[in-house]
């Protein structure tokens, strides 16, 4: 057994890591930490944990003791906390933005902040484009929600170099804004309504062009909206082909996705004309991706579900400790989602 703790467990993602790692056959949570719950037991919190005796402490990272932890915590409190976290021997996943970037000004320019480690790197967490990478590294920095469902469904498209410019549109559930309540999460703003927010400038539009952009430099927009939901979020990707790939069929395009994902467990592409669902995927670490249409205009459109706590965050969170641990990936993350 590996010994885990979190970090910033009062969270949604960190109850998510504690209910996903609870089956977990390899790993034991030892460790939990909170600010503000400090000596509290996780149920009161986390209603759904019951019985693991773990409370929650409000420990200096030096003095945490694991083989692996997570830190979930806010971008720009995770790169003050990793560092020392590091220096314990523990491999760290971080679930924030702060180790995403290889070139830290585009970190800087888009959070809008200095970037205080510069010397840590992570390997960029999405294993099913990174795996070699994350089995070596001691950190692995988790991707955004959004950028997960955005990169999976478009990159055999720009891999192969068909599109020159991508328009992703996305829904988001509400727990992608985290715990703490706020005024665009308060529930006469959100029931019964289609919020778009960050039109042009989010800053998962710098996370997703990093991935698909140094493919022939192809244009990449992004635009979220939230949707009056808790969990998921449903993205349509229209891709445009480029001139010399107009004749393209949508079959052509489908065994690209086979050839790129075929042997990828979490990953399930629709049958032709199936559309995913987020109710399909809601508490599961699978992929939906569907689509494969071409308009007359040489438009692909793509489609993808995933649910943000769990392939957006700490599913794949535990996808990549499982690989960094040797482990079998699929490791205590086998459930089907919970449809309808
Ligand atoms: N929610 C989602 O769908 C996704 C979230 N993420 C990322 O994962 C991380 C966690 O997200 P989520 O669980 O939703 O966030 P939450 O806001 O729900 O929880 C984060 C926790 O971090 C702790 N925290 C806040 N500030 C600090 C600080 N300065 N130092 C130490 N601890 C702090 C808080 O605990 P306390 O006050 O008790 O110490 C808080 O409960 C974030 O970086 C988020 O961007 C990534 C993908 C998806
Ligand atoms: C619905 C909602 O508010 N979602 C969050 C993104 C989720 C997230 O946590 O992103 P990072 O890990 O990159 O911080 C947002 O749009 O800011």
């Amino acid at each position: 057994m590996k010994n885990v703790a979190i970090v910033g467990a009062s969270g949604y993602t960190g109850g998510e890591l504690l209910r996903m790692l609870s089956v977990h056959p390899e790993v034991e949570v030892t460790e939990i930490t909170s600010r503000k719950l400090d000596g509290q037991p996780v149920h009161k919190t986390h209603p759904h944990i019951r019985d693991t005796g773990l409370v929650f402490k409000d420990k200096k990272p030096s003095d945490i003791d694991a083989d692996v932890i997570f830190t979930a915590t806010p971008h720009g409190a995770s790169m003050k906390i990793v560092p020392e976290l590091l220096e314990t021997g523990a491999k760290v996943v971080d679930l924030s933005g702060d180790y995403r970037y290889r070139n830290t000004e585009v970190y800087e320019k888009w959070y809008g902040m200095k970037h205080t480690d510069k010397k840590n790197k992570g390997a960029f967490g999405l294993p099913e484009l990174y795996r070699d990478e994350i089995e070596k590294a001691n950190l692995v920095s988790n991707p955004g929600c959004f950028p997960t469902g955005a990169i999976l469904s478009s990159y055999p498209l720009v891999k192969n170099d068909l599109v020159e410019k991508i328009v992703i549109d996305s829904k988001s559930g509400v727990s992608g804004a985290g715990v703490t309540p706020s005024g665009t999460t308060h529930y006469p703003n959100i029931a019964d309504n289609v919020n778009p927010y960050k039109i042009s400038a989010h800053r998962h539009t710098s996370e997703i062009q990093q991935e698909l952009h140094g493919f022939d430099d192809v244009k990449v927009s992004f635009t979220p909206h939230l949707v009056p939901v808790n969990r998921g979020i449903q993205t349509t990707s229209h891709s445009f082909l480029k001139e010399e790939h107009l004749d393209i069929t949508p079959d052509e395009i489908r065994s690209l996705y086979e050839e790129e994902y075929g042997d990828e467990y979490f990953i399930k592409l629709m049958d032709e004309g199936e559309i995913p669902h987020l109710s399909s995927v809601r508490g599961s670490n699978f992929v939906h991706i569907g689509g494969f249409e071409i308009d007359e205009t040489g438009r692909i459109v793509m489609l993808s579900c995933i649910d943000n706590l769990v392939k957006g965050a700490s599913g794949q969170a535990i996808q990549n400790m499982n690989i960094v641990l040797g482990l079998k990936e699929q490791l205590g993350l086998q459930h089907l989602g919970i449809y309808p």
